[in-house]
């Protein structure tokens, strides 16, 4: 849906230049939620307003629905920015003006008649949660309620992306899980593309299917997300990932476990993707009557399902334990490796 292609744009100041987006070639798919994460001067918000040109791009180019956005005049882009919603990480409302008034703002500039803007803003107002709040200033409004302001009123033209620039960085840990889950609706319920900017790894890891990796203006690692969670490759992904999930070393640190379990095998399985296996553990132990103690892991979901590492003890009768094993290793997707055998 979107393509873009050797996109630069370099600041010049005080003589010296900055390559703020570096030659970036990236395509985005129709429904995707894409995330661009980096730290802070990866050029992550000049990528983003790159894309509906509210910053103009020394080179490159990108297309949208086939539209080739960078060289349109200025006439053509008022239109085709109808279809690219934005949000902003502090809201950007206007203070005069009331829940309502701000939402329908972007429907009086596109000249649509009084009725339908008010059919337009109920639908939106509901549609974020904000029903009795239609006539509250900005100020009365808390910060996730702000947000949902500004969702709303990046929807009023039906557009066909919405721009997440750091949506969610002004928002305390639960407010910002209420936003994500909302963006998560629109895009399944309106079929929204979205493109979300973010220094935050649990935002990707709550909603994004596409993640790509920024640093110093350009993308060092991209693909899905379970994908880049499970075999990082570059430095500042490891460091990304590893907000969410902790060091391997932690993983692998678990020589006080050994010294306490000291029967039985000593397990480490490792589960990945859509295959959740809720019910492993307790069917193995109906399955093969063995006994299994949780020892230590991590689990964490993703929109493409579980991955993590779980530790976990067997005993039993030894012949037991081996079809137990072999059952985790043939029939499900949960890899197993045995990592102390007792016997
Ligand atoms: N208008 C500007 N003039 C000059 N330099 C700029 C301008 N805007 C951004 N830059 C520079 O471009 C680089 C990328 O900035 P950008 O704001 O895109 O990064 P970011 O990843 O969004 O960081 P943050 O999360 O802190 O906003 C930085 O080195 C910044 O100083």
């Amino acid at each position: 849906m979107i393509s873009i292609q050797g996109l630069s744009k370099v600041f010049t100041s005080n003589k010296s230049n900055t390559a703020a987006v570096d030659n970036l070639t990236l395509s985005i798919d129709q429904g995707d939620i894409f995330g661009v994460i980096g730290y802070s001067g990866a050029g992550k918000s000049t990528f983003v307003r790159l894309l509906n040109r509210l910053e103009e791009p020394t080179s490159g180019r990108i297309t949208m629905n086939d539209k080739e956005i960078t060289t349109l005049n200025k006439r053509e882009l008022r239109l085709v920015r109808q279809d690219i919603g934005m949000v902003f990480q502090h809201f950007n409302l206007l203070w005069s003006r009331t829940v309502a008034d701000n939402i329908a703002f972007p429907l009086e500039i596109a000249g649509i008649p009084k009725a339908e803007r008010d059919n337009r803003v109920k639908t939106l107002i509901e549609l974020v949660g904000l029903t009795g709040k239609e006539t509250s200033y900005p100020a009365q409004l808390s910060g996730g309620q702000k947000q949902r302001v500004g969702i709303a009123r990046a929807l009023a033209n039906k557009p066909k992306v919405l721009l997440c620039d750091e949506a969610t960085s002004a928002l305390d840990p639960e407010t910002t899980n209420a936003i994500l889950d909302l963006l998560v609706n629109i895009n399944k319920n309106l079929g929204l593309t979205i493109i979300l900017i973010t220094h935050e790894m649990q935002v990707i890891r709550k909603i994004c299917n596409q993640v790509a990796v920024m640093e110093n203006g350009k993308i060092v690692e991209q693909g899905n997300v379970l994908d880049v969670f499970l075999h990082p490759k570059q430095t500042v992904t490891k460091k990304f990932v590893k907000q969410i999930m902790g060091s391997d070393e932690e993983d692998s640190d678990i020589s006080h476990v050994m010294n306490r379990y000291q029967n039985g095998k000593l397990i480490r399985l490792h589960f990945v993707g859509e295959t959740t296996n809720d019910a492993l553990i307790s069917q193995i132990i109906k399955k093969y009557g063995v006994d299994i103690s949780i020892l230590q892991g991590k689990i964490t979901q993703t929109q493409a399902g579980a991955y993590g590492t779980l530790f976990i003890q067997m005993d039993g009768n030894e012949k037991d334990m081996n079809k137990a094993i072999s059952f985790v290793r043939e029939e499900t997707s949960v890899e197993l490796e045995v990592i102390h055998d007792a016997n």
